[in-house]
């Protein structure tokens, strides 16, 4: 397990990302002194953690499990500021604007709204006085606000404020220079939910761009929001920079709510237009329509816009329809905050730990990356890669390169967001010049479809000049600070998508490991009867953990499989090891009394270890071929006994899950201290829930086609035979069939690569696929290699890299994780009494 934290530095020192590894289950103190010194060499373990404003027990926490999960921010001695999250009488959300995007809690006394440092809630805004007004939540629950002598004034709802305190009523809107601030309280109305919407017009005043989409023509100006309720769907349709952060904390509905078939799918909101002071008409456009954008402006305010539209893009769009990549080398300071987001990360091979550039040699990679995706045309499930683009990129290939992606990448579904650095477009320099000086200075922005050139004295302002060389009227920049980046995408760091959840959130996440420890997939870094036995007793159905997938542990379901399972691999690609994987597996989700193994070799006698698992009724090697035609009696004959017991008990339409607890048992549980599983084939009747039977067959190909030299060649046909029989007809008897190397039909198959071993992709029937990397159960890893937790700095400038590749140090002199599981199954199996008061 890999988490990624940061440190709070104390005393004015900088705050240090971490990224520790541990086995599951480790708690905080077991690395709390390691996190110390990695923040500050040689101090000692703190007497106190925090994690926001949350003191945490260090042998309760638990790493992983909330709150401390990827992008968790911990400080020592003190707590850390609030989230915004807790609940206050009223909030003051800043919503529009240079500075946009802050949520302060109101709770009681005057709080100072102005440029200055010493303000309560302070605002990068030039056209803000340094204290301009002052908000306050009175004790009856209501806010006032007062002008406090500002140079440019305040309106509250388009109305001047002047002299004592006005009342304000949930809603409102202020405004102080540019900046736009709406009070939430208690009784503020909510917004619409998405649902309510209509659809049917596309507003906001660069309609022009949503228009090339269907609704007005290219360069119209659609027209504004028309009145209070307008504004409030426009509020809910186009979502402040506010609501942005607030989706991302609470993991809101919004989150994620937009796939590439979503009719807003890839659509922005860039400011506001200014003409209307009560009232937020959005300016949006969409990317598709819009193709690659440039912001061409001061370099603090392109920046900031930059950074609002794309945490616009993650917050609303899930990785599954949007990947984010990054070209900004020697800027890493500016633009790590996009690092922590699950949009950066690797889905498509690229070989990177994040999608990053902050040297010339990750440019190059990152470009050659998108080049591939633009040869390889437009994805067919709609994803998009917005690449945001932020300096030189180094080498003169690179640049002309990203030159030609900005221009023929959008019909790839390839976007460019490229800040370029002018002086606003003013009435000195009027906004084709400005956009003439940054096509000169860069080729990226030039070949960029569409720019936002900020203009005014103090640049807060934006006009949109569409790829038709219309410009839309001029409206107030939405721009977010660098600290409002960073804590909106630490909040969506611990997200994954599980593809099997329908794409809602999933924690983990990152680039499929090198090797991956299976007992850590499942949760059981250690292996304890105890552990087991509380498994055992809480499961139903079969649930198969395979290894390590991209968004955690890769997993899939054996009782709802619609048929057998086939592993797929050229020779020494790992089917073995997976294969005793799943037999593991399976042990670990049901007890034997549940569940009962065969396991079959066609060749070899890989499988050995996992027969010590008490779960395994037999194992056959193919060398004996009186205990082979034994065997594939035996299965046929387990086969009609399931077939009368279930027809007995309800003429077979009932689920095998529910109608194994009417029926008794027909395969018992091996006795504890019984002898090895080679003899009988098949147990005796016990008494129990008819359990389930899962047949695992190792080298199949050699039962197929035994050659010349094979003792069970004679005996293999009737095996062969007997699993043809479980294949067509254990399904609804509960028998489950898994079968490496060479089985013709199955509804699941995982296909092993072999590149490095146990990378393989599960592919179901309905052509899904997932890439996972097989856990191991049989390697002799050495115990402190896997249990040892480490803690190192996070180099964000290299985390564009190729990941280390460290072979896996098999040293080993300790026992396997198959022999540890074995012997802990044995010893709760011993002590099981959860299955024991079921129905005979
Ligand atoms: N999941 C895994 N993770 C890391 N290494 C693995 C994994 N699975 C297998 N290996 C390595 O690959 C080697 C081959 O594995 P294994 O014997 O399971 O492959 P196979 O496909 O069954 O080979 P064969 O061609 O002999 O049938 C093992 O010795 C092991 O070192």
């Amino acid at each position: 397990m890999q988490i990624r934290l940061t440190v709070l530095g104390h005393d004015g020192a900088e705050d240090t990302d971490v990224q520790v590894a541990a086995p599951a289950d480790t708690p905080l103190a077991a690395v709390l002194g390691s996190l110390a010194s990695a923040a500050a060499p040689g101090s000692p373990a703190p007497g106190a953690v925090f994690c926001e404003e949350t003191r945490l027990d260090p042998r309760l926490a638990v790493l992983g499990r909330p709150p401390l999960t990827d992008g968790a921010v911990l400080s020592f001695h003190r707590p850390a500021e609030g989230t915004g999250r807790e609940p206050a009488g009223a909030r003051l959300l800043v919503v529009a604007g240079p500075d946009a995007g802050g949520v302060h809690l109101l709770r009681g006394g005057p709080a100072r709204l102005g440029r200055s440092a010493r303000a309560d809630v302070p605002l990068d805004d030039p056209d803000v006085s340094r204290l301009h007004c002052a908000i306050e939540l009175t004790a009856d629950g209501s806010v006032t606000v007062t002008d406090l002598g500002s140079t440019n004034g305040t309106l509250l709802d388009g109305a001047p404020v002047t002299g004592g305190p006005h009342p304000v009523r949930p809603g409102a809107l202020l405004r102080l220079g540019e900046s736009v601030l709406r009070v939430e309280s208690e009784a503020a109305p909510a917004p619409p939910p998405p649902g309510d919407r209509d659809r049917s017009g596309r507003r906001g005043l660069a309609g022009w761009a949503l228009g090339l989409r269907g609704a007005s023509a290219p360069g119209a100006p659609a027209a504004p929001e028309a009145g209070p309720s307008g504004s409030r769907e426009a509020a809910s349709r186009w979502p402040d920079p506010a609501a942005v952060l607030l989706t991302a904390l609470e993991s809101g509905p919004r989150l994620w709510e937009r796939d590439a078939g979503h009719p807003d799918a890839f659509a922005l909101r860039l400011g506001t237009a200014q003409q209307a002071p009560e009232l937020l008409p959005p300016v949006t456009l969409a990317l598709p329509a819009a193709g690659s954008l440039g912001v061409a402006g001061p370099r603090g305010r392109a920046v900031g816009v930059a950074r609002s539209l794309l945490a616009q893009l993650a917050a609303l769009h899930p990785p599954a329809a949007l990947e984010i990549v990054a070209v900004a080398p020697g800027r890493a300071e500016e633009w790590s905050w996009l690092g922590w987001l699950p949009h950066v990360r690797p889905s498509r091979g690229q070989d990177c730990g994040l999608l990053l550039a902050f040297d010339a040699a990750q440019a190059a990679a990152r470009v050659g990356e998108l080049q591939a995706r633009v040869a390889a045309g437009p994805p067919g499930d709609g994803r998009r890669t917005v690449v945001l683009v932020d300096g030189d990129p180094g080498e003169a290939a690179t640049r002309a390169a990203l030159a030609r992606l900005a221009a023929e990448g959008p019909a790839a579904g390839v976007h460019l967001l490229v800040p370029a650095e002018t002086p606003p477009a003013t009435a000195a320099s009027p906004l084709e010049e400005t956009l003439v000086s940054a096509r000169a200075a860069s080729p990226v922005f030039a070949g960029c479809a569409t720019a936002a050139v900020l203009s005014g004295p103090v640049a807060t302002a934006l006009r949109l000049v569409g790829p038709g060389g219309a410009a839309s009227p001029t409206a107030g920049a939405d721009a977010v600070s660098a600290a409002w980046a960073g804590r909106f995408a630490r909040a969506l760091a611990p997200l994954g998508q599980d593809p099997a959840a329908g794409g809602a959130p999933a924690p983990g996440g990152g680039p499929l490991p090198e090797s991956c420890r299976l007992l850590d997939a499942l949760g059981l870094a250690r292996v304890t009867p105890g552990a087991l036995r509380e498994r055992w007793s809480g499961q139903s159905g079969l649930p198969l953990v395979l290894g390590a997938g991209q968004d955690g542990p890769a997993a899939l379901d054996l009782a709802a499989a619609p048929g057998p399972l086939a592993v797929d691999g050229g020779p020494r690609s790992g089917r073995t090891e997976l294969l005793a994987s799943l037999t593991a597996s399976l042990a670990a989700a049901q007890g034997p009394r549940d569940l009962s193994l065969l396991l079959v070799e066609g060749a070899g006698e890989g499988l050995r270890p996992a027969a010590e698992l008490p779960h395994v009724a037999s194992y056959l090697p193919a060398t004996d071929p009186v205990r082979m035609r034994a065997f594939a009696q035996a299965l046929r004959e387990e086969l009609r006994r399931r077939a009368a017991l279930l027809g007995e008990a309800d003429g077979g339409a009932e689920p095998f899950g529910a109608a194994r607890l009417r029926v008794a048992r027909v395969v018992a549980p091996r006795e504890p201290g019984d002898a090895r599983p080679e003899a009988p084939p098949m147990r005796a009747q016990g008494s129990g829930p008819l359990p389930w039977l899962v047949v695992l067959v190792d080298d199949f190909e050699a039962l197929l086609a035994p050659p010349l030299s094979a003792p069970g060649r004679q005996a293999a046909g009737s095996v062969v035979r007997a699993l043809d029989a479980v294949a067509r007809e254990g399904h609804p008897l509960g028998v489950r069939l898994i079968t490496a190397g060479g089985a013709p039909a199955a509804a699941i198959r995982i296909a092993l690569t072999g590149h490095p071993a146990g990378r393989a992709e599960l592919r179901h029937a309905t052509g899904r696929a997932t890439h996972f990397q097989a856990g191991r159960v049989t390697a002799r890893i050495p115990r402190t290699s896997t249990l040892r937790p480490t803690v190192a700095r996070l180099d964000w400038s290299r985390a564009g890299d190729p990941p280390a590749r460290r072979p896996v140090r098999e040293l080993g002199n300790g026992p396997t994780d198959i022999a540890l599981l074995a012997s802990a199954a044995t010893r709760a199996a011993e002590t099981d009494r959860t299955a024991t008061a079921t129905f005979v």
